[in-house]
């Protein structure tokens, strides 16, 4: 039976700039239920990752919140942990040690030394990193570093996984092979995950709905699609599923065609807005 885990009721996010309050969101309306693969897709600059951090809480909702299993969202928390594109690991210490640091900050107390060590070397097997497990960041590829940053978080054992972009910065293989281990993992754990892409394969493919933000300013959602394909998914297998390029075409057709006017005009907008002549404001106007 699906839970409800997290709701985003009503978020409207303004930021203070030099010009006045700019209105990155404006009432965007979401729940995800538990388990749930739930992909955010939109053009550059719309808003997607000031979601993410408002559910991390790195940031405050200027109107409405964010509930997690019922309870307010105001900062950030273990329960929810971010794999970032840059993967931020600490550079001077191994791979083992960076995962140990999360572990160490989240079970000390409740877990032995033993066991620690035990679950920092199953996440990292998760990830495939048994084997560089002692390796130091500079002395492991982009996408292992990937895999480290994402055993890390896993290792947290949160209820929610926030990924920003995670495979952004990756060859086209790498980031294949990623995908994959990733939705192994989400298999085997069933966790809650939201992921920002800019890739629309890597969302149909990966996700059970695909959330596309509209242009900002005041961006909100446009439209939310179910991908109801069966799991698990092979990429190759997709390639000639129906509803696979069915739901493909949904959201190329969201982005550049519902969404490709508007950009136009709000680039137009963005430019007055930032103007500082009134000249270039009327000629706008009555253009
Ligand atoms: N701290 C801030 N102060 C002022 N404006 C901000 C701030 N953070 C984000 N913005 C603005 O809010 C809007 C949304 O930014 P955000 O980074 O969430 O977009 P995005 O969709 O994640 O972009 P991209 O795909 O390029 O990473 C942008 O116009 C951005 O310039």
């Amino acid at each position: 039976m699906k839970q409800k885990q997290l709701v985003l009721s009503k978020i409207g996010m303004e930021f203070p700039t030099a010009n006045g309050a700019f209105c990155a969101l404006s009432n965007v309306d979401l729940t995800i239920d538990k388990g749930e693969f739930v992909s955010i897709i939109g053009h550059s600059g719309c808003g997607k990752s000031t979601v993410l951090n408002l559910v991390a809480g790195l940031h405050k909702a200027t109107s409405g919140g964010v509930l997690l299993n019922g309870r307010e969202v105001n900062e950030p928390g273990p329960e929810r942990a971010v794999v970032f594109q840059n993967h931020s690991l600490m550079p001077w210490m191994s791979c083992y040690q960076n995962v140990e640091l999360a572990v160490k900050q989240v079970f000390k107390g409740t877990k032995s030394r033993k066991e620690m060590k035990q679950w920092i070397e199953y996440n990292l097997e998760l990830v495939q990193m048994t084997d560089a497990m002692h390796k130091r960041p500079d002395e492991i590829s982009g996408g292992m570093k990937q895999r480290v940053g994402i055993a890390r978080a896993l290792a947290m054992e949160p209820q929610v996984l926030l990924m920003d972009e995670p495979f952004g910065a990756l060859d086209a293989l790498t980031r294949a092979h990623l995908q994959d281990s990733v939705m192994e993992i989400h298999a085997e754990l069933k966790n809650t995950v939201i992921m920002i892409t800019h890739d629309v394969d890597e969302a149909v493919l990966l996700s059970d709905r695909i959330v596309m933000m509209t242009n900002g300013p005041s961006a909100t959602i446009g439209e939310v699609l179910e991908v109801d394909l069966p799991r698990p998914r092979d990429r190759i297998q997709m390639a000639d599923n129906a509803k696979y390029n069915h739901c493909r075409h949904e959201v190329l057709r969201f982005l550049y065609e519902k969404q490709r006017k508007v950009e136009a005009l709000s680039s137009t907008t963005r430019k007055v807005q930032h103007s500082d002549t009134v000249r270039l404001t009327k000629k706008v106007a009555t253009a």
